[in-house]
């Protein structure tokens, strides 16, 4: 029997403050200390107002509820405690329910109880855990539709295939009246070639999925008076960081969120690429360095050129630096001012090329444009059949890659224990998932990541 848990379910510091309880105890836990005021009892599913007593003193007048199991969000008994929000009453409360017996719920324990009591797959539970997390409306929105269930029930779906051509191989193992060449292998190889691509294809969805949930590193760079920090600040639309007409004016990187149209960027503005004598300056611009590094492997960068002055040498730097990295996009600034000729190398080096003024605010909706179709968070699939974690990604990869074994090995003739072998594979892959085939410390670790009280 699991023991009753309890948890402070809202972030500190609102109005009001929601301890839940889940298991055997709850509702007595809840009747020990609540009382509605009133003739009304306290009826399951009914938010009921009463006063909270602990040791004799009313701490609080609360709102409270309770869940009969099974019908609850864990399965278990569950109560609720909606108090005012102060950490005082809240830290008593829930003291109050570890004297009863509860104890404090570990992070993400409410959803594990949930997944251990079949209410939800694991797929399901990990977006319970993005939608808590979501910077951004389309991480939200994407979170929800996993939760509803469409890609669990895919999943699940492509497992009993799975294991409907794993039993059809047993059949000639089992009985040796019938041939392997009985069986209908062109469809089995087509079933599995198929299944193969929908899961690449997820696979492949990753890097869109994470730009979702996580957001990428971007990094502005450009040399110094390029019009760097005047960009940061009209993408964020304040003034962030300082701008002024010295060149060398930012040192340290400044760090902002910010979320364009579904796709949470992490801006990094940075110190002019220069060779310079300055320390301090020297420090900046080997940070500068650090954060393309970083940008150009799994991010954005933005190179910021002048477009009022010719190509330099230091512009050059900026382009080298920008080369490698997966996605960039050079910014030619100061459009407002005559443009000096030679710009059109950068087309050479870089798939989009956006002329801007920072300064005046133009040309910025044409740079959203580019980032989000370069980053493919434009048209994004609403039935959630996009992948925003990596154990989900990796787990895809490894399924795939186990079909496209059985596929091959069942073209060249291997025996079907040899097939079965490889199927085996897939099906034990897509069970971790479901959830429905998992080991344990990969739940473990998996629930470990969540907020406590979720
Ligand atoms: N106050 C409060 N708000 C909350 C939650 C909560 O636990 N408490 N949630 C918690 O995360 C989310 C809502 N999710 C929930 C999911 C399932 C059930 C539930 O009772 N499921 C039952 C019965 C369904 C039914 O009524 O038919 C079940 O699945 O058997 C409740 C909440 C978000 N808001
Ligand atoms: N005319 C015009 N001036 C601009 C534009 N963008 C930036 N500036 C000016 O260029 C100068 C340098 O701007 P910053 O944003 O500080 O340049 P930076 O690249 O951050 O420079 P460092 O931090 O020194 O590397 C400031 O005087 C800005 O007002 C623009 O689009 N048009
Ligand atoms: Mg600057």
């Amino acid at each position: 029997m699991a023991q009753t848990i309890a948890a402070l379910s809202t972030a500190p510091g609102g109005a009001i403050g929601i301890v839940r309880i889940s298991g055997d105890a709850a509702e007595s836990c809840l009747r020990a200390l609540f009382t509605p005021v009133g003739s009304r009892d306290l009826q399951p599913r009914v938010l009921t107002y009463g006063v909270l007593t602990v040791h004799g003193r009313v701490i609080d007048r609360p709102m409270a509820v309770f869940f009969p199991a099974p019908a609850t969000y864990t399965g278990e008994p569950m109560a609720e405690i909606h108090c005012h929000g102060s950490s005082a009453v809240l830290q008593a409360v829930l003291s109050a329910l570890f004297d009863l017996g509860a104890r404090q719920a570990e992070p993400g324990e409410f959803t594990r109880r949930a997944f251990l009591n079949g209410k939800l797959d694991l797929f399901a539970a990990e977006a319970v855990g993005d939608l808590v997390t979501a910077h951004s409306e389309q991480a939200a929105a994407l979170a929800v539709s996993q939760l509803g269930g469409h890609m669990s029930t895919e999943f699940a779906d492509m497992r009993q295939r799975l294991i409907a051509v794993c039993a059809q191989f047993l059949a000639v193992i089992d009985y040796p009246d019938e041939e392997i060449e009985d069986l209908p292998l062109t469809e089995i190889g087509q079933t599995l070639s198929d299944m193969r691509a929908r899961l690449n294809a997820l696979h492949e969805s990753y890097s869109r999925g994470r730009a979702l949930r996580e957001g990428l590193p971007c990094a502005i760079i450009g040399r110094p008076n390029a019009g760097k920090s005047t960009l940061l600040n009209a993408l964020l639309g304040y003034d962030r960081a300082i701008v002024t007409d010295i060149a060398g004016t930012t040192r340290d990187t400044v760090e902002e969120t910010l979320c364009l149209g579904g796709l949470v960027l992490r801006l990094q503005d940075t110190a002019g690429l220069r060779e310079t004598d300055d320390p301090v300056e020297k420090i900046g611009v080997s940070r500068a360095r650090d954060a393309v590094r970083h940008a150009a492997e799994s991010g954005v960068v933005l190179a910021v050129f002048d477009g009022s002055k010719p190509v330099g040498g230091e512009d050059r730097m900026v382009m080298r630096e920008a080369k490698n990295a997966a996605r960039a996009v050079a910014i030619l600034n100061k459009a407002d001012l005559l443009r000096a000729e030679g710009w059109e190398e950068l087309s050479d080096c870089f798939r989009a090329v956006v002329p801007l003024s920072a300064k005046h605010r133009e040309g910025l909706s044409e740079l959203t444009d580019t980032l989000l179709t370069l980053t493919g968070v434009r048209d994004l699939p609403s039935d959630g059949g996009l992948i925003t974690n990596i154990r989900q990604a990796e787990t895809l990869k490894r399924t795939a890659e186990r079909l496209e074994l059985a596929a091959e090995h069942l073209k060249a003739g291997f025996s079907p224990d040899a097939v079965v072998y490889d199927i085996e594979g897939a099906i034990e892959s897509l069970g971790e998932l479901t959830g429905q085939s998992v080991q344990n410390d990969i739940v473990d670790h998996i629930f470990a990541n969540f907020c406590v009280g979720k």
